[in-house]
């Protein structure tokens, strides 16, 4: 009897957008294997920001198929696949500033279970405070979790948004530049933490990133994009070999 595959986490194919004269994105393909962290880089205005929005239901592409573990999620909202487990962090910080770090860990959570009025009101527990209290000592936050999350350094509140991607439970995380603004002494507990969840989870990330150094650390395989294309896809010791990418990229 032969084993059947997985399907790929995600599998992104011919996607196209374009601002008026600008092709954003013009026709990426990929995809994402169970497990997996797949790292995302390019130079500025390649086309990451709008490749990842696209996936992520923000913005609708011009053409081009999505599929989550072999179903087809191509144009759903971002709610929608909030509930059908992909989580996301964004490039600028998400938290509230004046609720504690354990309730912006429930808000997330609310959010994605669909509670739309959840922002407006304080949160109750919705019996997720012990995922909050797991996650909170996964990052190791412990120590200001009743603090008002806008009292905590930048770094600190990086970690509270990164932990509240988490708090879906999801299979498909997509991180947008998690060392952004991030001092370099926290970039490798970021690392760790970013290896540990995908190692005791199981979820797949997809990560955009600069910091050269740890994406070639944290991903399994790497894309490259430049001027909206795929340039190259491969594993970090591929990538940095690649003559192609040195010419375009990491070269410069
Ligand atoms: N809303 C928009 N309206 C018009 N042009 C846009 C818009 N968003 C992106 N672009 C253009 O699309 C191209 C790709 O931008 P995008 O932000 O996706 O690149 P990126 O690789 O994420 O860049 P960075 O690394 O700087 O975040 C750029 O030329 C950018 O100016």
């Amino acid at each position: 009897m032969s084993a059947v595959a997985s399907p790929p986490v995600l599998k992104v194919q011919g996607l196209k957008k374009s601002y008026g004269a600008i092709q954003a994105v013009d026709g990426v393909s990929f995809e994402v294997r169970p497990g997996e962290i797949f790292g995302v880089i390019g130079p500025n205005g390649s086309g990451k920001t709008t490749m990842f929005n696209s996936v992520l239901g923000q913005i609708s592409p011009d053409a081009g198929s999505i599929e989550l573990n072999g179903e087809s999620i191509t144009g759903l909202s971002p709610l929608e696949l909030n509930r059908r487990g992909v989580g996301r962090t964004f490039q600028t910080l998400q938290v509230f500033g004046k609720m504690s770090v354990r309730d912006n860990l429930l808000v997330a959570a609310q959010e994605h279970q669909g509670s739309l009025f959840s922002r407006l009101f304080a949160p109750g527990d919705s019996g997720l405070g012990g995922q909050a209290d797991a996650l909170i000592d996964l990052f190791r936050i412990r120590h200001v979790a009743e603090q008002p999350a806008g009292s905590l350094s930048y770094g600190q509140q990086k970690l509270v948004d990164i932990a509240m991607a988490f708090m879906s439970e999801p299979d498909l995380v997509l991180l947008d530049e998690p060392c952004a603004g991030v001092n370099p002494s926290l970039v490798g507990g970021i690392s760790v933490l970013l290896k540990q969840l995908n190692r005791e989870r199981r979820s797949s990330f997809v990560v955009i990133e600069h910091n050269m150094d740890f994406v070639m650390d944290l991903c399994h395989r790497i894309l490259v994009m430049v001027e909206g294309r795929v340039l190259a896809i491969g594993t970090p010791d591929e990538i940095r070999a690649n003559k192609q990418v040195l010419d375009a990229y990491l070269g410069n």
